[in-house]
């Protein structure tokens, strides 16, 4: 089997193509590119997806390209967006390019140890040298203006970037499109030929939304190059229970930094989910073996409340992305804020009959200061009546909005609802609180 056919094989099966440009078994593909703009310092669960398909090109021995659109991300994709972007300052643009060079990095690494534990049907061991970093200002750094017009311009007709998604649907909304937003198609395609050209790339991925910026950049290489090959391909968008698509512009992006995204979170995040979109989540971001997905998926049928689906998945994407040693982590967590018999400070335990010892105080301290939901109560604040407190840690957004939560019997401590607003967190002490939904370990040191 051609390693063409058995990468497109497993996107095929794991549902990871919403379109391509007629891209078959018998094109001759040589390097596959991803793009994504720095606009936040981490890239986020929608991006996987996206990225995923640039994976499996990976681990099939093609060289595969992302590009940090570090120049792209000054002009502001209108892609998908209602409204414009807000200008970044150009300090935070870096520090954003920085970070998300590091984390490709990693991931990269990562996800080539992930590949190896789960059998991964490599066509040809790839080496980490064949995944590259590059930020596209290094090309647009010593292009002149008028090159760059007189290169692109003549081969872009005005009707057809006219006619992109992306532009009809700004143009009849309210606050229309800059001619920044406009020329970004030009800038994307530019890339695409750049890379065709320096490095022989020629197949663009990215979510459905890319899908006009990428056919930009095939008409600009094929008119440029008549006999070029070059290709696109999508993904389907991952999206929120109502519809919309995960990431930074609808605010409910799940970062994949784990300084962002603690590895229990991200572990939650999967287990919550509705099992349909578990489903296609197991298939899409895993890299299980095709016929286990199967096996997991029938297994989880036969009684869904275990989750069975939900947990491959979750500890399956906290191993690829976080690594091993944070998975083990994520699980002992889940365990204790979850598990199925009370233990001491809120928490709970496997299998305490057992006779297993509960962990100490510095030990669960341990394991829990670097969460989000981790708390300290410092000596400033430990005599602040407790609505107070709730305040000052930021769990609710006022005292009155907490005394009333507290009257309504929302809020516990340990297991015990707390009904005094009045009431002093114990010195020297650590407990699980619950406020409604949400879980917080609170820790007066
Ligand atoms: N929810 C999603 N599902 C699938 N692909 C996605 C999702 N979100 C982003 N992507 C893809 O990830 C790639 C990089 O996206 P990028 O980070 O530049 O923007 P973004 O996260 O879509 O940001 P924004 O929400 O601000 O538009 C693109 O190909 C994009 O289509
Ligand atoms: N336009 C893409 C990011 C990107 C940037 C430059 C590229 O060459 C390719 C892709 C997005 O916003 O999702």
């Amino acid at each position: 089997m051609s390693r063409l056919l058995a990468c497109l094989k497993q996107l095929q099966a794991r549902s990871l193509i919403h379109n391509t440009t007629l891209l078959q078994p018998s094109c001759n593909v040589n390097s596959v590119y991803l793009g994504a703009d720095p606009t936040a310092a981490s890239l986020h669960v929608g991006n996987l997806v996206a990225l995923m398909p640039l994976v499996h090109f990976f681990l099939n021995g093609f060289p595969v390209f992302t590009v940090i659109g570090d120049a792209t991300a000054q002009l502001g994709d209108p892609s998908g967006r209602s409204t414009s972007r807000k200008q970044m300052a150009e300090t935070t643009r870096t520090a954003n390019s920085n970070s998300i060079h590091n984390q490709l990095k990693d991931l990269s690494s990562s996800i080539l140890s992930y590949a190896q534990d789960c059998n991964y049907p490599f066509s040809q061991m790839p080496s980490s040298s064949q995944w590259s970093i590059v930020r596209n200002s290094s090309w647009y750094e010593n292009l002149k203006l008028l090159k760059f017009l007189s290169s692109v311009g003549p081969h872009v007709r005005v009707s057809q970037m006219l006619a992109r998604d992306s532009v009809t649907t700004r143009l009849q909304s309210p606050s229309g499109l800059s001619f920044a937003e406009l020329t970004y198609q030009l800038l994307q395609a530019y890339d695409y030929s750049y890379l065709y050209e320096n490095h022989s790339v020629n197949l663009q991925i990215g979510g459905s939304d890319q899908w006009g910026n990428i056919t930009a950049g095939t008409d600009l290489v094929r008119r440029t190059h008549p006999n070029a090959n070059v290709y696109a391909l999508t993904t389907p968008l991952l999206t929120s229970s109502s519809g919309q698509k995960l990431g930074k512009s609808a605010g409910n992006a799940i970062w994949l930094d784990p300084k962002l995204t603690d590895s229990y979170s991200l572990y939650q995040y999967f287990i919550s989910a509705p099992d349909d979109l578990a489903c296609k989540c197991l298939d899409m971001l895993t890299l299980l073996p095709l016929e286990q997905l199967e096996q997991i998926k029938a297994e989880h049928e036969k009684d869904p409340s275990q989750r069975i689906v939900h947990k491959y998945l979750a500890s399956n994407v906290v191993r690829m992305v976080h690594g091993k040693k944070a998975l083990e982590l994520a699980q002992i967590q889940t365990k204790l804020l979850h598990g199925a018999h009370q233990a001491p400070f809120g928490f709970y335990s496997e299998a305490p009959q057992q006779g297993d010892s509960f962990p100490s105080l510095p030990e669960i301290r341990a394991l829990f200061k670097d969460c989000k939901f981790y708390r300290t109560i410092d000596s400033s604040i430990k005599d602040q009546p407790f609505s107070r407190l709730l305040r000052t840690l930021q769990i609710y957004t006022s005292r009155k909005e907490a005394t009333e939560h507290i009257l309504s019997g929302a809020v516990s401590l340990g297991h015990k609802p707390i009904l005094d607003s009045n009431y002093k967190f114990p010195d020297n002490s650590l407990f699980v609180l619950r406020a409604g939904k949400r879980t917080f370990v609170l820790d007066s040191l």
